[in-house]
């Protein structure tokens, strides 16, 4: 039985975690936390996603959370996932880190971490969406320099980073697969005069609307005919069982960074 405490309690990814791990025979939540000063602090995080009373109030104190936690859950941001990650490398706590938006020089922050405690780092936790990662490298592979590459994701209008990191994943998979440097062919903006479309540049289009969980679709346009790689999420409960398969995954491995294709044996062979 792992035991975990999860940040980002009353969010909507945190919610939905909470109410999976009480389902799983793996997981025992012994810690919710939200920050200072919010709403629900003090509430019972079962009563807040709506699975019911665990016996676990949400706290603004991570140290307290992780008491007797063998690892945290965390959906948050980037800038809170990096100060917990400081919290968890003292205490020795490993991690499962689902948030996204992450800058080059975060993410290096974060790889710091790693170095001291086990971490599970995914853009994505969704089964299909990993799939896909493996797919796209393969296709991007067979069919080369011919054809255009573009990138669509769609989210809900809550969304507060773009290109989503699934998204980028996507771009880094195809543009390592055809040798580019995923930073210097991405192209995020297309407006007025801005000329022909060069060969090496992958597009990347975002829209936010409403309530839309999140789709991706990558798109190898050639002459004559097309390639779309679509994947849909109808909920959020992929990404959460995908972050419950990864905590229970996680413990007893040393210390490392960690993704979804090495929790689902995606990149064997
Ligand atoms: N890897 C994956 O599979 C997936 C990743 N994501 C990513 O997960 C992240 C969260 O998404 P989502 O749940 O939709 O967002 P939400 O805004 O619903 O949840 C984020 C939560 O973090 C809380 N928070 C902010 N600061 C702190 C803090 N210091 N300590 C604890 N909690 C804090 C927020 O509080 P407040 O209510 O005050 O804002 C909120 O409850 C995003 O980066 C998103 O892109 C989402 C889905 C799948
Ligand atoms: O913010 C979201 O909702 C999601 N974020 C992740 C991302 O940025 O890729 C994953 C998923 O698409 C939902």
């Amino acid at each position: 039985m792992t035991r975990i405490a999860v940040t980002g309690a009353a969010g909507r990814m945190g919610g939905r975690i909470i109410t999976l791990a009480t389902e799983s025979d793996q997981l025992h939540l012994v810690g919710a936390v939200e920050m200072a000063g919010h709403p629900k602090l003090g509430q019972d995080a079962g009563h807040v996603a709506g699975c019911g009373e665990l016996g676990v109030a949400i706290s603004d104190s991570l140290e307290e959370a992780l008491t007797g936690a063998d690892l945290l859950i965390d959906f948050t941001f980037p800038q809170v996932t990096l100060a917990n990650a400081a919290v968890c490398a003292r205490l020795g706590k490993g991690m499962v880190v689902g948030s996204t938006g992450f800058t080059p020089e975060e993410r290096e922050q974060l790889q710091g971490f790693a170095e001291q405690i086990p971490v599970v780092f995914a853009p994505n936790m969704s089964v299909g969406v990993n799939v896909c990662f493996k797919l796209l490298k393969e296709i991007a592979r067979t069919l080369g320099d011919g054809f255009d590459v573009e990138i669509v994701e769609l989210h809900h209008n809550k969304k507060k980073d773009s290109p989503s990191g699934t998204a980028v994943r996507m771009g880094e998979i195809v543009a390592e697969a055809l040798g580019r440097d995923y930073n210097q062919v991405a192209n995020y903006h297309r407006e007025g005069m801005c000329g022909e479309r060069t060969t090496e540049e992958i597009g990347m289009q975002t829209v936010r609307g409403g309530d839309i969980v999140g789709e991706h679709t990558v798109y190898f346009i050639g002459m004559g005919e097309r390639i779309e790689l679509t994947h849909r999420a109808m909920n959020r409960d992929m990404f959460a069982r995908g972050a419950i398969r990864a905590a229970s995954w996680l413990g007893g491995k040393p210390a490392g960074m960690y993704d979804m294709q090495a929790v689902l044996g995606l990149d064997e062979g």
